[in-house]
């Protein structure tokens, strides 16, 4: 028999139950005959949080009540929703009751033997950083009410850093000492992950000697897993990766250690790494509301759908050259109706984390330095050109759903397929682009329109016309804008101001005051006037993950699998099934973890 193995019958309230810890699952059966409504719950020791003597509470506050017969087992339960949607995990909470005092002690020592045995990939020791003024200002509050509790109950230890300034997560992770840390937590918005990206990715780079600003190296993959408490006013990348924004749930799941890989895509300009993305890298309609949105910040939230009305409403469309490295399309494509689930096929096949790792002077194998030159012709490699006039291009490394887009910008793209879906939506009438809009809010195939594109890729350019060309990078020397925004000045010392909201509105004063100087060719630049502005602009800016980059020109590669989340994708709705096997008439609440 396993060593593990315990069976007992013991009390659950008034109910007498078959409690079976078999070492992989802990199961607990209804005994009591007379009644037909019998309940069997079986939870993996994978997914028990902890198990304590007595009688014990955790929320709303703890509260222990001694029993020297009665132990508590805290486990992940699945619920749902208000939307409906799965993904959401709360914690369940049982208190046995045992005959003798000797039996409640064997139990705690078998279950707690039995998650050491499961544990290995959970972590001991986090850091954790708080920004107290993302979303509504709640972060500090949400760690210690919803998350720190539960990080006690599993005994993990938490090194706490509430936020003096943007960067400053960054900035921690990338230059002090770490070790013993198993990952990094940010309570905060997709701004803060991207704080944590940025510094988990460039201290892993640090180490490895290898340098940032080549788009052909392979980059390091990461070792320290991100964690993420959703506490932001936009929380795509918890959304995308978890499939709720529900701090209780990302923290179970940073809790028993689950592990997400994503792809990651750096952008750069004339060999300069300009930032990292996940999500959303967007020309045209996307930059558009972001600069515009920048502009009323003051309205919070509401700033963004007013901006998205306003830039809609001026129905702009920019000339240029979109550039792009197809991937493979017999693995999957973008309109194959696949999601990319819990667990995906397609990622976990993914032969683009089987680059060999790199030492400082390596270049993936299959790419030729060249590919990846900014100002390589069109007849290079197996490069795609197409030119055109867009209202938009996108690339995105996830399906970027969020509430607003439950199937997101590309619903079959993938999280860890080292690829990205580049979407072209060329210029059209303004219900055309309404319609495609539309689309994204519900099922209908947005790619289904005549003027939009969808192509699986590795790497993209974007050039402009000839004579509209980008004039920044010439007169930074290529190294972007004063205020530091890119990573070379990072390189430099000068650790300020890379990603901070006010890079956006700096860039957005910056270019104002060059048109102001009278400088034609600066005027033309002039990317976005407003609803008042009589003269269309001829080149928009792009959004990379909520932050306006300094350059028009860039290229983008996808690195397949950079980092890893304490995620575990989409959990399919069969994840958590009814069992029917067990009792015809169990009505639902028999529910099996499988
Ligand atoms: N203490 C701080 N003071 C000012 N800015 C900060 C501080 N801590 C972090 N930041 C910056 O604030 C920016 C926004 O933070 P965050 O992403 O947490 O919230 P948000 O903007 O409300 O949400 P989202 O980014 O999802 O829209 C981040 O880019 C981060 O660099």
């Amino acid at each position: 028999m396993d060593p593990m193995w315990l069976e007992s019958v013991l009390m659950v309230g008034k109910k007498r139950y078959g409690v079976i810890l078999n070492g992989i699952h802990f199961t607990w059966t209804e005994l009591d005959k007379h009644n037909r409504d019998k309940k069997t719950v079986s939870v993996p020791v994978s997914e028990v949080i902890g198990v304590e003597e007595g009688r014990v509470e955790i929320q709303p506050q703890k509260k222990v009540e001694e029993s020297e017969k009665h132990f508590t087992v805290f486990s992940v339960k699945r619920g749902r929703c208000r939307s409906g949607s799965a993904g959401l995990w709360t914690v369940g909470r049982t208190q046995f009751y045992c005959s003798s005092r000797d039996l409640r002690d064997r139990w705690v020592t078998q279950l707690r033997t039995a998650l050491k045995a499961h544990s290995g990939s959970r972590p001991h020791r986090l850091l954790v950083f708080i920004n107290p003024f993302g979303g509504k200002k709640r972060g500090v509050q949400i760690y210690h009410s919803l998350v720190s509790p539960l990080l006690e109950l599993a005994g993990i230890s938490a090194h706490v850093v509430v936020t003096e300034r943007a960067n400053q997560a960054r900035d921690h992770i990338l230059k002090k000492e770490l070790t013993g840390f198993d990952g990094v937590v940010c309570v905060g918005g997709d701004g803060m992950f991207s704080e944590l990206l940025h510094g988990v990715i460039g201290r892993t780079q640090q180490e490895a000697g290898l340098s940032e600003h080549d788009p052909t190296v392979t980059l390091q993959t990461c070792d320290l897993h991100i964690g993420i408490i959703p506490a932001g006013s936009t929380d795509c990348v918890c959304f995308a990766t978890v499939g709720v924004n529900d701090p209780v749930t990302s923290t179970l799941h940073i809790i028993i250690g689950d592990s997400q890989p994503l792809d990651v895509c750096s952008v750069h300009h004339c060999s300069t790494l300009v930032r990292y993305s996940v999500s959303l890298v967007g020309y045209g309609f996307y930059g558009d509301v972001l600069a515009e949105s920048e502009r009323h910040r003051w309205m919070g939230p509401l700033r963004y759908d007013y901006s998205g009305c306003m830039v809609y409403l001026n129905n702009r469309s920019y000339s240029g050259t979109v550039q792009f490295l197809p991937a493979d399309p017999q693995v999957s494509s973008p309109r194959d109706n696949t999601r990319c689930l819990s667990g995906c096929r397609v990622c976990s096949e993914s032969t683009e984390r089987l680059f060999p790792q790199s030492d400082a002077s390596s270049h993936a194998s299959s790419y030729s330095p060249s590919l990846y030159s900014q100002n390589s012709s069109q007849s290079e490699g197996d490069w795609v050109s197409i030119e055109g006039r867009f209202r938009c291009v996108s690339l995105t490394c996830m399906s970027s759903s969020c509430p607003r887009s439950p199937l997101g910008l590309s619903p079959a793209a993938h999280l860890a397929d080292g690829t990205g879906d580049l979407i072209l939506v060329r210029d059209t009438h303004t219900l055309g682009f309404l319609k495609y809009l539309h689309r994204h809010t519900n099922t209908q195939d947005q790619f289904d329109l005549p003027f939009v594109e969808v192509h699986r890729v590795r790497a993209v350019r974007f050039s402009l016309p000839p004579g509209e060309e980008d004039s920044e990078g010439e007169e930074d020397g290529g190294r972007g804008l004063e205020g530091g925004e890119n990573m070379a000045e990072q390189e430099c010392g000068n650790s300020d101001g890379v990603m901070h909201k006010s890079i956006s509105q700096q860039h957005l004063a910056e270019r104002g005051e060059k048109r102001g100087m009278g400088d034609h060719k600066k005027d033309k630049k002039n990317f976005l006037c407003g609803p008042c502005c009589s003269r269309a602009p001829l080149v928009s800016v792009w959004n990379c993950d909520g932050e306006i980059l300094p350059y028009t020109e860039i290229l983008c590669r996808v690195h397949g699998q950079l980092v890893r989340l304490f995620a575990r994708g989409i959990e399919d709705r069969a994840g958590t099934r009814t069992c029917r096997a067990g009792n015809r008439k169990c009505k639902g609440r028999c529910v099996l973890h499988t």
